[in-house]
């Protein structure tokens, strides 16, 4: 068996290498960039009014008696030129006249038909003007690679004219669910059948990661049937994620699948709890999963270890631990790397009842999992221990 961290580092060394993919500006979201994105426009691309007023030349100001020769609303140019004490009636976003130099805006200026005056405040040369690649200039870096695309990063891409950009792969994934014991919700359960939890689970925490819905695949407790399931999976994933059927008994049948059909198995048990079954193997560039089937194992493998490698896989930032104070004393054994369920009260983050590993109630108001390391068995009262938040 090996620890947590040399589990950790395998998965990482064994990421495969990224890979790339063009997809509409719309559908970009959380994704990464994979290339830096220049500008093949100025922003503004024209000289811009920056307020609903009146554009002037600013060597009119010390006669402050301008007539109202025109109107320039946002839209297209009327390509104005304009004498002096002239002024043009203009707006947010609107063209300025060619030669005009300053805005002023209308709150400090008295009309009277045609006839315009400044009064109570003074506006110095180019005030209000937005001048020509202000915001970003053709050619210059608009956003780095390995930038995260939000909102407002979409939303710059989008003032640049973009409609498509090159991004990181997200991974392909299929979730294989094990277990003759299990029955879809929604129908009667037979005596030794269980309600189905880890698909949905699973699939949610993957939505929570990477907002990506992993394909659905259930499979017998047989031999042959889940290597036939495997093999067929692999054919259209980056990543399988099976869960049930990595421990020791006569129908845990996973690890030999997985061996039998060309699988490299990179390790198999790993010395923490839950999740001691981890199972984790490679063939070419796809990676395979084996989550332990008991839920609270299952999800717990995937915050300690499959999160931090979707992130990593699309390129998004990772996860990191924080450390805070034990809020109460606990005991374990000194054999294995405890992972409990816990809730952040006050800045101390205090283990929660019902740690076993079928059992979800606590991990579903759980905001937190407690890494309580391996050789170490007593843990004091506002003794610091590192945590995993939980966001998902
Ligand atoms: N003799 C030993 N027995 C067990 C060991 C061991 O070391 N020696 N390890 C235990 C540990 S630790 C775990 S964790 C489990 C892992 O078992 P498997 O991964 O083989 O999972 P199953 O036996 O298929 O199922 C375990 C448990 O979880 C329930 N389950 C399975 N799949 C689902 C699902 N999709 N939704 C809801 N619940 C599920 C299943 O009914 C079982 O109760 O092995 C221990 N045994
Ligand atoms: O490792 Mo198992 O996940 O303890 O129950």
């Amino acid at each position: 068996m090996i620890s947590v961290n040399e589990a950790k580092d395998l998965i990482k060394n064994n990421l495969p290498s990224p890979k790339t993919t063009t997809i509409l500006l719309e559908n970009a979201l959380n994704y990464v960039l994979a290339e830096d994105i220049y500008s093949t426009i100025n922003i503004p691309s024209f000289r811009q009014s920056s307020k609903d007023g009146y554009a002037i030349l600013h060597q009119d100001i010390a006669n402050n008696n301008f007539e109202i020769v025109g109107e320039q609303p946002a839209g297209i140019s009327k390509n104005y030129e304009i004498k002096p004490n002239q002024a043009i009636r203009i707006f947010t976003g609107a063209p300025l006249p060619k030669n005009a130099d300053t805005i002023v805006m209308q709150e400090y200026t008295v009309v009277d038909n045609n006839q315009m005056s400044i009064t109570g405040a003074k506006f110095s040369l180019g005030s209000d003007v937005r001048e020509i690649g202000s915001e970003i200039a053709i050619g210059e870096l608009a956003l780095k690679q390995r930038t995260q695309l939000q909102a407002s990063s979409i939303g710059f891409l989008a003032m640049l004219g973009i409609t498509e950009i090159k991004v990181y792969n997200k991974p392909k994934i299929s979730l294989i669910i094990t277990g003759n014991e299990l029955a879809a919700r929604g129908t009667q359960l037979i005596e030794g059948q269980i309600y189905e939890s880890n698909s949905i689970m699973l699939s949610n925490a993957i939505q929570g990661t990477i907002n990506e819905t992993p394909k659905i695949v259930f499979a017998e407790d047989n031999l042959e049937t889940l290597k036939s399931v495997i093999d067929n999976t692999l054919k259209q994933s980056d990543l399988i994620i099976l869960t049930g059927g990595v421990s020791v008994g006569d129908y845990d049948y996973v690890k030999k699948a997985c061996e039998e059909i060309g699988i490299d198995t990179i390790f198999h048990r790993v010395k923490q709890k839950p999740g001691k079954p981890l199972y984790f193997g490679k063939i070419g560039n796809k990676i395979i999963f084996g989550l332990p089937g008991n839920p609270a194992s299952s999800l717990s493998c995937y915050y300690i270890y499959l999160q931090n490698f979707l992130l990593d896989f699309a390129k998004m930032p990772l996860t990191t631990t924080i450390k805070l104070p034990l809020g109460k004393s606990y005991t374990k054994s000194g054999s294995l790397t405890h992972f409990l369920k816990a809730k952040i009260v006050n800045g101390k983050v205090f283990p929660l009842t019902a740690q076993e590993s079928f059992r979800l109630s606590s991990f579903a108001i759980a905001d937190a999992l407690i890494i309580l390391p391996e050789t170490k068995e007593n843990f004091e009262e506002n003794e610091i221990v590192e945590v995993i938040t939980l966001s998902n």
